[in-house]
């Protein structure tokens, strides 16, 4: 398992992360949520060691990360740093030479990776000729040659398509069944509640939330919609909820003292036909919006 805690970093009075903490276990996929600036890209690369923490430890399998532990992560890192006038296979087997892997066995296995992204004609293209989404595929290749220990990945899913986005998914998936801690940022909310174990949210430099999607789904907000067969106004005058909307003879609300639900199911039954009242399970979009609110 790879863990953070507390970890902190400052730029010049601007708390950029501030005392952060949470697991990536093995053998899941983590995603780590959060809008601009929130501070992903920043714990990402204290997390490589790209960049120092000023508070707060990474651990690895129980001990502190080690440089040699480092270098058998997979990082792909926002700035991205692969070299546009290079052709690809050359470059990624360079870099997987690098960290320790023999010419013929990153040829080998790069080349397989190439052909299962569609890229098995471009090897000698440079990478500036490849389109935007197939230079993400490459440098998603980078990360994961030879096989990492762990994945860190910064925004692996921008600019891909849904096929791509797809066979990334399964990629990725494949290293976490392995037993491989695997984290990655991304704003694209629905496809990190499809993907993910486990998701970390951030706002403003702090964790707002983090657990399964069902762990932040129990802990939102009580919500009941109400249809009736008549006018919901009066729904407005019930205490201990909040009204999120009335519209004609439908209401939302959301729940703020014990018990109102089965308060407001009664005046409604005592006023009338109701004929619906269900709880309503929050997308993990509105989830995201009351957290970093
Ligand atoms: N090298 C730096 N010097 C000064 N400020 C920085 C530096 N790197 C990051 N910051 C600031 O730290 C804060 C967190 O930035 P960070 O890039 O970690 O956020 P993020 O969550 O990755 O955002 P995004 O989703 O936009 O990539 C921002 O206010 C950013 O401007």
């Amino acid at each position: 398992m790879l863990e953070v805690s507390g970890l902190t970093r400052r730029f010049g009075d601007m708390v950029a992360v501030d005392d952060v903490s949470f697991p990536v276990p093995s053998g899941g996929l983590t995603g780590f949520v959060g809008g601009n600036g929130a501070g992903k890209t920043t714990t990402m690369r204290m997390i490589m060691g790209v960049l120092a923490a000023h508070a707060g430890t990474v651990s690895w399998q129980g001990h502190a990360v080690t440089r040699a532990d480092r270098r058998r992560f997979g990082y792909m890192p926002e700035e991205r740093g692969l070299y546009p006038k290079q052709p690809i296979l050359d470059q990624l087997v360079y870099l997987a030479r690098l960290r320790g892997m023999s010419a013929a066995d990153a040829r080998r296995e790069i080349t397989v990776l190439l052909e299962r992204f569609g890229l098995g004609g471009r090897t000698k293209d440079p990478l500036e000729k490849l389109s935007l989404g197939n230079q993400q595929r490459v440098q998603i290749i980078a990360a994961l040659v030879p096989a990492p220990a762990a994945l860190v990945l910064d925004e692996p899913f921008s600019g891909l398509d849904p096929d791509a986005i797809d066979a990334m998914a399964d990629l990725l998936r494949e290293h976490a069944r392995d037993g491989v801690p695997v984290v990655f940022s991304s704003h694209q909310l629905d496809l990190v509640d499809r993907l993910c174990d486990r998701l970390v949210v951030m706002a403003r430099g702090r964790v707002v939330a983090q657990g399964t999607g069902e762990e932040l789904r129990a802990d939102a907000s009580l919500r009941y919609r109400l249809v009736l067969g008549g006018d919901a106004g009066w729904v407005r005058d019930v205490p201990g909820l909040h009204v999120r909307d009335v519209s004609g003879p439908e209401a939302e609300v959301e729940v703020l003292a014990e018990g109102a639900e089965q308060k407001l199911l009664a005046e409604a039954t005592s006023r009338g036909s109701v004929l619906d009242f269900h709880r309503v399970v929050p997308r993990l979009s509105e989830i995201y919006r009351e957290v970093t609110a």
